[in-house]
């Protein structure tokens, strides 16, 4: 199909129409070279956009990488062609610094699931709020393993028990989070959120997640999250025989069980989280990138860590891909040379040039707006 032709069909139901259209001297569609570019891997193992849209068992798909690259306008387009692919979809914010709203062009924000509209299929969209999350975590822990806890151990005679509950250092976590913190109690938060009976009917769930830093450190913190809620609860348990008869006496042991209860889900989410990361069956992590060569090494960077993770890659993005010459531009000639070497430089990389390459086009308006990511996600998603 002509380009020219899909925009029409695109732009009769959806107004948005790029200005910037290059000719494609009659050829067929798929072989102009504004559409996204495929570059296959040795094995040529990884195929496209239809394995990713087979099968109605849930799976998750992950897009992360340096900062400001596209990783939001991706996670959006693939959403949306999840969802005209018949594929109830949510599409999910984890960086604390949202732009969701901003790529759909409408108010998304709230911390709970919203209808995206302009979609002729369901499309729910949820920017968590990691601080709001954050206070939930915080009531749990505090009440259970804080200064409520500690005061209330004093009271009873228990004071190194509470001495050992502080060397956890719960509550300074809590105050001064680690970066990755708020991410992986958003993440966990999700969990919970989707693993519920009323949404089950969602397919497909796309996380737009935070710039590479966050996400390193959000891999490793599970773990970290887990043994110390474990030696939390740990404690809770030796405590809990200890003064089982003190407690009922001061009527507060139904308080105590739902904290302790409320804490117990919490460290199982983490679990959770950090098993969904490493399920390949349920899970794909995509790396989107430019071609800049910082990019190309952050990106190698990333990959190494995911691939320590256990945490399953196999496609990577390059965006913003300057289109062939239109006209004798020098600005853009030596644009072009730049990017040709970033790419080299990925194609060469032991880590990136194992991985499916998707090549996609830098557009000449920004892409914002149901319409527009449509667009996009036929360019990109094939
Ligand atoms: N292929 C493209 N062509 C033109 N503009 C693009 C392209 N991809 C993304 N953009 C624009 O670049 C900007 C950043 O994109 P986006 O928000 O998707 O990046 P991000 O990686 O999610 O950023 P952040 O790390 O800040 O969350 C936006 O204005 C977006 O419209």
């Amino acid at each position: 199909m002509a380009i020219a032709a899909l925009f029409r069909r695109v732009a009769k139901t959806q107004k948005f129409i790029p200005l910037f259209i290059p000719p494609n001297h009659g050829k067929p569609f798929k072989h102009h070279p504004f559409y996204a570019r495929s570059v296959t891997t040795p094995a040529e193992a990884v195929v496209g956009f239809d394995e990713m849209v087979s099968g109605s068992h849930r799976k998750y798909y992950m897009l992360g990488g340096k900062g400001g690259v596209g990783k939001t306008s991706c996670a959006a387009a693939l959403a949306v062609k999840f969802a005209n692919h018949g594929h109830p979809t949510i599409v999910v914010s984890t960086d604390p610094a949202h732009s969701l709203s901003d790529s759909f062009a409408q108010d998304l924000s709230g911390g709970t699931l919203v209808p995206v509209e302009g979609m002729e299929s369901p499309l729910f969209a949820l920017e968590v709020n990691p601080e709001k999350a954050k206070e939930e975590f915080r009531a749990a822990s505090q009440k259970t393993g804080g200064t409520g806890v500690k005061d209330f151990m004093y009271g009873l005679g228990l004071g190194t028990l509470a001495d050992q509950l502080g060397e956890l250092k719960l509550e300074a976590l809590l105050d001064t989070p680690p970066p990755g913190f708020d991410e992986a109690i958003a993440i966990s938060q999700v969990m919970q959120f989707v693993e519920s009976q009323a949404y089950s009917s969602f397919t497909r769930i796309v996380f737009d997640t935070a710039p590479t830093g966050h996400t390193l450190r959000l891999l490793s913190l599970p773990d970290f999250l887990d043994a110390s809620i474990g030696k939390l609860m740990k404690l809770k348990e030796k405590l809990a025989s200890a003064t089982s008869a003190m407690r009922s006496l001061l009527g507060k042991q139904d308080a105590q069980q739902d904290n302790s209860h409320k804490l117990e889900q919490l460290r199982e989410r983490m679990v959770k989280v950090r098993d969904l990361f490493r399920d390949s069956y349920r899970t794909e992590f995509i790396i989107v990138t430019i071609p800049t060569v910082m990019a190309a090494h952050e990106s190698s960077r990333l990959l190494a860590s995911l691939r320590k993770e256990g945490v399953p890659v196999q496609r990577l993005i390059v965006n913003q891909i300057l289109p062939p010459a239109a006209s004798n531009c020098k600005f853009c000639e030596m644009k072009r040379k730049d990017q040709n070497r970033a790419l080299d430089i990925i194609q060469k990389d032991p880590e990136l040039g194992s991985l499916s390459t998707i090549q996609s086009p830098l557009f000449d308006v920004e892409i914002t707006g149901v319409p527009a990511l449509k667009f996009m996600g036929e360019l990109l998603w094939r």
